[in-house]
């Protein structure tokens, strides 16, 4: 009997950003191991032309959802949508549905944030910071409350090079900035910025530290836990391997590379390649939430959920597994060959965006124009290299996350646990996952079917002379 999937039994449990990446696997996998649990509680924001049913129902009707449907037939009353706006004072939810929440909820995981890198500093600072601070005063309200579950990145310090599973001070008070916000204008937060972020590279990783401090100043006699995962990636094993929504972190790259766009990428090889897979970031995520219930430590604990100190691999051999299973799997509708290189070299880098990059994206839209059609692939071109440009400073440095926490965390769990909340990074076999990830990101994110691999290859052979351009 697991004794995770037991404790969630009967339980009444809130989750913010449900309908983001993780937060869809966070529900399957509660819904699916422990079926019995009273109802899931989902703050979701009005979005225009969908009520909120039909967002509940777009996510639980995808193949993410397959297994759980059969494990869990009434999987739509476990699932509870409630309006509310994270931006907005009290989330902007109903009287009633407070009164629901507060009087009813047993665990919190808050995982909603923005997780742009260029958000505004304001825009930032509101959902990353102020949200968390206003989510715990709900919670300190919560007399049922037996955990609260904050999920942060483990990027959060990328300013220092060794990061232990502790929080480390910002200079400015996150209670200065909020009451900052409220007075200062765009300019003077635009003008501010670079000073508060100092050698935070955005206000993504800066925003995330100040929640961090939000939690430990705020907790009062909350149990509280705070997990910070390093690039989550698509699934290893759960609900199925490669499973993955969206083009965020490697997604977009693994598009761009295997449809010929991207060629060459300012990088080291030999930097430690920290990726994690989302149903191992679940894994933790549920089994921290049972330990920090059951076992209320003493203060708040924080857990490393990365791969680089356990299992590492470096972006070298990952790209070329990459690159390996594009000769295997191509993907349709290829601009060129699947072919890109990692360089530390600025100036090659300088050299291969002007030659293969520009030139031949302006070079295409010539074509266009001249066959009537509107030129698109230079604008393409250029936001693939301002996203690359922001990755950049991820790609370039290694960091060393201690696992204490984690490790103790797994030592703590039944075998059964173990195997059913398998967070064991050590298991994993790098070259096989990528190989998944990047099957997936084809079948799950750009909805291509198997069935189309041997016209996908004819058109890169029928493509002869584009397939050698540079
Ligand atoms: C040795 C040889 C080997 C050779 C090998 C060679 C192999 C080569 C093969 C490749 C190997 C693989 C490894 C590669 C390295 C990966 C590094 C990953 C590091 C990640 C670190 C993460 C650390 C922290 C983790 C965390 O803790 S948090 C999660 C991370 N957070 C993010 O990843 C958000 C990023 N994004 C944004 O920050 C915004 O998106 C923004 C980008 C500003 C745009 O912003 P903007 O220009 O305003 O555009 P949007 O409105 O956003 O989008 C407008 C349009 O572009 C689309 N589009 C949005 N994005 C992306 C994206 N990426 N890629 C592509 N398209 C995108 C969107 O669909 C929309 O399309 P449309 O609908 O118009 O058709
Ligand atoms: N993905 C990654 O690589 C990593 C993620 N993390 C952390 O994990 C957590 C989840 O990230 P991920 O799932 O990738 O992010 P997503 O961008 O996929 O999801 C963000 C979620 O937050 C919700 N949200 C955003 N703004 C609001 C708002 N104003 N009111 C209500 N809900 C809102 C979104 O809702 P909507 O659908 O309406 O937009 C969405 O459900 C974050 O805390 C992130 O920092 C940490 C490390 C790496």
């Amino acid at each position: 009997m697991s004794m995770i999937a037991a404790f969630y039994g009967g339980k009444s449990i809130l989750i913010t950003g449900a309908t983001g990446f993780l937060g869809k696997v966070l529900i399957e996998k509660l819904c699916r191991t422990s079926p019995d649990l009273k109802v899931i509680y989902i703050l979701v924001r009005p979005k225009a032309g969908h009520t909120l049913q039909q967002r509940v129902s777009q996510i639980i009707n995808t193949k993410l959802f397959e297994k759980v449907r059969e494990v869990c037939p009434n999987l739509h009353e476990k699932i509870r949508a409630i309006s509310a706006d994270l931006n907005q004072n009290d989330f902007a939810i109903s009287k009633e549905d407070m009164q629901e929440l507060l009087s009813c909820t047993n665990i919190i995981f808050h995982c909603a944030a923005t997780v742009r890198f260029d958000d505004h500093l304001r825009h930032a600072v509101q959902l990353n910071v102020t949200a968390t601070q206003q989510l715990l005063f709900m919670a300190s309200q919560m007399p049922k409350l037996e955990a609260f579950i904050h999920i942060s990145t483990a990027f959060s310090n990328c300013n220092l090079k060794h990061i232990d599973e502790v929080i480390y001070p910002c200079s400015v008070e996150p209670k200065k900035i909020i009451d900052s916000m409220e007075w200062w204008d765009d300019a003077i937060v635009d003008e501010i910025a670079p000073k508060l972020m100092g050698d935070w590279p955005n206000t993504y990783t800066y925003t995330k530290a100040l929640g961090e401090m939000v939690v430990q100043q705020e907790s009062g006699n909350l149990n509280i836990a705070i997990i910070r995962p390093s690039i989550v990636g698509a699934t290893w094993q759960e609900p199925f391997p490669g499973w993955v929504d969206n083009l965020n972190g490697p997604n977009g790259m693994i598009v761009a590379a295997g449809r010929g766009f991207l060629r060459a990428i300012r990088a080291s090889p030999l930097a430690v390649a920290d990726l994690i897979p989302v149903d191992t970031v679940i894994n933790l995520t549920l089994a921290v939430g049972w330990y920090t219930a059951v076992h209320r430590p003493k203060s708040t604990l924080i857990y490393h959920c990365t791969s680089g100190n356990l299992n590492p691999c470096n972006w070298g051999k990952m790209g070329c597994q990459v690159l390996s299973t594009f000769e295997k799997i191509p993907f349709e509708k290829a601009f060129r060959r699947p072919h890109a290189d990692f360089t530390a070299n600025t100036i090659t880098v300088h050299y291969w965006n002007a030659v293969s990059h520009r030139a031949p994206a302006m070079i295409y839209d010539i074509y266009l124009w001249l066959t009537g059609r509107k030129p698109r692939m230079t604008k393409l071109m250029n936001r693939l290299l301002r996203t690359i440009s922001m990755l950049e400073y991820f790609i370039n440095r290694s960091w060393e996350w201690s696992t204490y926490n984690t490790e103790m965390l797994m030592s703590e769990l039944s075998p059964e646990d173990q195997r059913i909340f398998n967070f064991d990074v050590r298991q994993l076999n790098w070259l096989e996952y990528i190989e998944n990830y990047v099957l997936g990101v084809k079948k799950y994110l750009l909805k291509e079917d198997m069935a189309g691999i041997p016209e996908a290859k004819q058109h890169l052979r029928r493509s002869f002379p584009v397939y050698y351009a540079p």
